[in-house]
């Protein structure tokens, strides 16, 4: 069956980017291809859930189809921009249509009638879809530098997800050659308050020569306030220059605040979500931020200085210790990694005394089961909001609140 090529016509797209044909009774997932195109596929895996496949050729395009504008990006190659031979329009309506299959595979149609169209609509947070990551790695080469394709590093002369910023760091020559060590991980980072720095190894360069501190600032702006927040090296931040203004948002334009909520930041990373709820919440009432990378948590109290009535703490978040976290909170946020609550833990959430929970999400299929779980439980849906905050590629971010 591997290698063997087949004619589909290709009606769905799932979760990881792929769009999905039927083949001899079977559901054919292949990489490469559009919604409404026929395409001419490679067999290339046998899953569980059915064949993986690749386009060779496109026997019917889609309007949407353009050529990919950075080649080195594909399903044929790193996969880093598997969706940039589709107009962004038509990735955002992929994803849409993504959202929809994994709601109802998760919770049937009975779930799916939670949400109406303009809430499974994905908004763009940028223009052009390019040049959008402020946080992106790469790999030291003897010169210059490479990504991993199928395995090997292939030297790049151009980052075109990677924030212009980035380019002052004069990455593909030999600028670096004796300041870093060859096949080292180089974490490339464009803060919005400082200037751009290389992370090699535990340490962090502005240039060549001069080495930076261990510690980045990043300044989010919500309903005319700006609020900043210093951040550790290792710790977690959005990657898309708009992302951290967006989420917040997304998040505190759907959920009813006052000033005696208590407040409960779980996953809270460097408090992104916490330091706003502080301001728009005050001293009268409370917020408390959980998280598990200890130098993020500590980085969070720092950042709530100014704010004693926010406070972080160092943790691991499961299904044994949610409930004591949430068992006096009115409104939540959580915004766990890509593997979600856990349908447990959602279910332990949802059974909290919280007037209102935001789940954030960067993974379509775990959101859609711990939103099954959450309306399981007896939530509902009233808000959703999908940002296209990873574009060119199949990922969306959601912002799910139920009451
Ligand atoms: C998607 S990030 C969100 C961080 C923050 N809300 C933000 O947007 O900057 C998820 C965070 O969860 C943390 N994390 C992952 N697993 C965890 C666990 N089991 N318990 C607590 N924190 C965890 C990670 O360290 C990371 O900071």
């Amino acid at each position: 069956m591997i290698g063997k090529s087949v004619d589909v016509d290709i009606v769905d797209v799932a979760f990881g980017g792929e769009t999905v044909g039927q083949f001899d009774g079977q559901q054919l997932f292949v990489r490469g291809a559009i919604i409404g195109e026929r395409v001419r596929a490679e067999i290339t895996n046998i899953r569980a859930r059915g064949l993986l496949a690749i386009t060779r050729e496109v026997l019917k395009p889609a309007p949407t189809r353009i050529d990919h504008p950075w080649p080195l990006g594909s399903v044929y190659q790193t996969g880093a921009a598997n969706y940039g031979h589709i107009t962004l329009s038509g990735q955002r309506e992929m994803k849409t249509r993504m959202l929809r299959r994994e709601l109802r595979e998760a919770g049937g149609e009975e779930l799916l009638a939670q949400f109406s169209p303009p809430m499974l609509t994905v908004q763009a947070v940028d223009g052009n879809g390019w040049h959008y990551r402020t946080r992106i790695g790469v790999n030291k080469l003897p010169t210059g530098v490479g990504v991993n394709s199928g395995g090997t590093f292939v030297r790049v002369s151009e980052l075109p997800l990677a924030s212009k910023r980035l380019e002052s760091l004069d990455l593909f020559g030999n600028a670096w050659d004796e300041t870093l060590t060859t096949g080292e991980h180089l974490q490339l980072v464009a803060p919005n308050a400082g200037s751009p720095v290389i992370m090699s190894a535990g340490q962090a360069f502005f240039s060549p020569s001069e080495r930076a501190p261990n510690t980045i600032w990043e300044i989010v702006n919500y309903r005319g306030r700006s609020y900043e927040y210093t951040l550790g090296t290792k710790g977690f931040w959005q990657v898309h220059e708009n992302a951290p203004d967006a989420l917040v948002a997304a998040v505190f334009d759907n959920l009813e605040l006052d000033e005696r909520t208590h407040f409960v930041d779980l996953y809270s990373g460097a408090g992104l979500f916490s330091l706003v709820a502080a301001d728009l919440i005050g001293p009268r009432g409370s917020v408390r931020a959980y998280e598990g990378n200890s130098e993020a948590a500590e980085a969070a109290s720092a950042n709530f200085t100014a704010a004693p009535w926010a406070s972080s703490h160092a943790l691991t978040i499961d299904a044994h210790t949610l409930g004591s976290l949430v068992g006096s909170a009115q409104v939540v946020v959580a915004d766990p990694p890509r593997a979600g609550l856990g349908s447990e833990a959602a279910k332990i959430l949802a059974l909290s005394p919280a007037r209102q929970i935001a789940l954030v999400s960067c993974d379509a299929r775990s959101m859609a089961r711990d939103v099954a779980a959450l309306v399981r439980a007896g939530r509902r849906v009233t808000q959703f909001v999908a940002l296209d905050i990873f574009p060119q590629t199949h990922f969306v971010e959601t912002v799910c609140v139920v009451q």
